[in-house]
């Protein structure tokens, strides 16, 4: 890993606690710790309701953290109100899974793309047309496409446009979450390639929210795995296949590898369903699920530690005086 990496980004403590049904309370994030670095992609991977969007939705002040800190370039975003607040939107943008839904269908993608320049005052409306064009072909569009509505394409379409519209202020951070789940597997491969080459143009810092880790080895340098709104392991991407050493993070790695394992070293599967969030045992959250589980996994929830430089995990089998 490059000497030279520069963080931009980093949560610290970071827990986020949701009011649940009979006074009961989900723990959605507990205790996150991750940094972001310059032009670097950080996949946050996982099983739905882990707690990926809820900590990603912070980045963009959708929601604000039960307690912790954000520092982006060393300012916590999560205590920022009215202008700062709204210049921060600049900084970090956000692409979500279905972009229909944040789009005004009756708004052409000329209106769509150069709404937040618009709104903070970057262009003139005569400039729409000519600014509209550049970033579609960005994005590979053709600039005809300007005139066009979003239900005049394809989801492959609408997502490079969702992307066009994000990086028209040129932020820092874009958040993609679930960006391309929804898609083909042909299309998602080209919008993937598509945000690959704009990280190299533009130096981007991404986070890549994903269920699906084969996908996140792909185009992620820093990969965090989420259990049950817990850290389980963090490592570099390059690393997944032959250093991940977190009974959970092997078991996703055995279902994308099931097809062509190599026998000679075991892969984990997970056989049951993962608890409820509501109802976390005491001890680790994985443990119901862990083939390696033991007597203190029941009673303690083990700390994330660094294992080596860029790889932390935390699991009893490889924390120091735990057997
Ligand atoms: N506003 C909210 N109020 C109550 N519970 C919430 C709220 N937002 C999220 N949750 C709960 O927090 C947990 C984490 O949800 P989150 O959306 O972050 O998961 P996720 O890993 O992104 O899953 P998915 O991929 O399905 O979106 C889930 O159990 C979810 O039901």
């Amino acid at each position: 890993m490059s000497e030279k990496r520069e963080v931009i980004l980093e949560a610290k403590h970071v827990t986020r606690r949701f009011a649940a049904s009979h006074g009961r309370t989900l723990l959605a994030n507990n205790d996150i710790n991750l940094k972001m670095y310059k032009g670097e992609t950080l996949g946050l991977v996982g099983e739905s309701g882990c707690g990926k969007s809820t900590f990603m939705r912070f980045l963009v002040s959708l929601d604000t953290p039960s307690e912790g800190e954000i520092l982006y370039r060393g300012t916590d975003i999560t205590k920022l109100k009215g202008e700062e607040l709204r210049n921060n939107r600049q900084n970090i943008q956000m692409v979500f899974q279905d972009p229909t839904l944040s789009f005004n269908p009756k708004m052409n993608i000329r209106d769509i793309v150069c709404e937040p320049l618009m709104n903070f005052k970057k262009i003139k409306k005569s400039e729409k047309d000519a600014v509209c064009r550049k970033l579609l072909e960005m994005v590979e569009l053709p600039g005809d496409f300007a005139d066009r509505y979003p239900h005049n394409m394809s989801g492959g379409q609408r997502q490079r446009v969702a992307i066009a519209r994000a990086l028209a202020l040129e932020p820092e951070i874009v958040v993609l979450d679930e960006a391309t789940s929804a898609l083909d597997v042909s299309v998602q491969k080209t919008v993937i390639e598509l945000i690959t080459k704009l990280q190299r143009e533009k130096n981007i810092t991404f986070g890549f929210i994903c269920h699906d880790i084969a996908l996140v080895q792909l185009v992620a340098h820093q990969v965090a795995v989420m259990y049950l709104g817990n850290l389980v392991e963090v490592l570099p991407g390059k690393d997944l296949d032959m250093k991940a050493m977190h009974p959970y993070t092997r078991a996703l790695m055995g279902a994308v590898f099931d097809i062509n394992m190599d026998f000679s070293k075991p892969i984990e599967s997970i056989e049951s369903e993962a608890p409820s969030p509501l109802d976390l045992p005491q001890g680790c959250p994985f443990q119901g699920r862990c083939e390696h589980c033991m007597d203190i996994c029941k009673k303690e929830n083990p700390k994330l530690v660094e294992v080596e430089d860029g790889h932390s995990v935390a699991c009893h089998l490889f924390q120091k005086g735990s057997k």
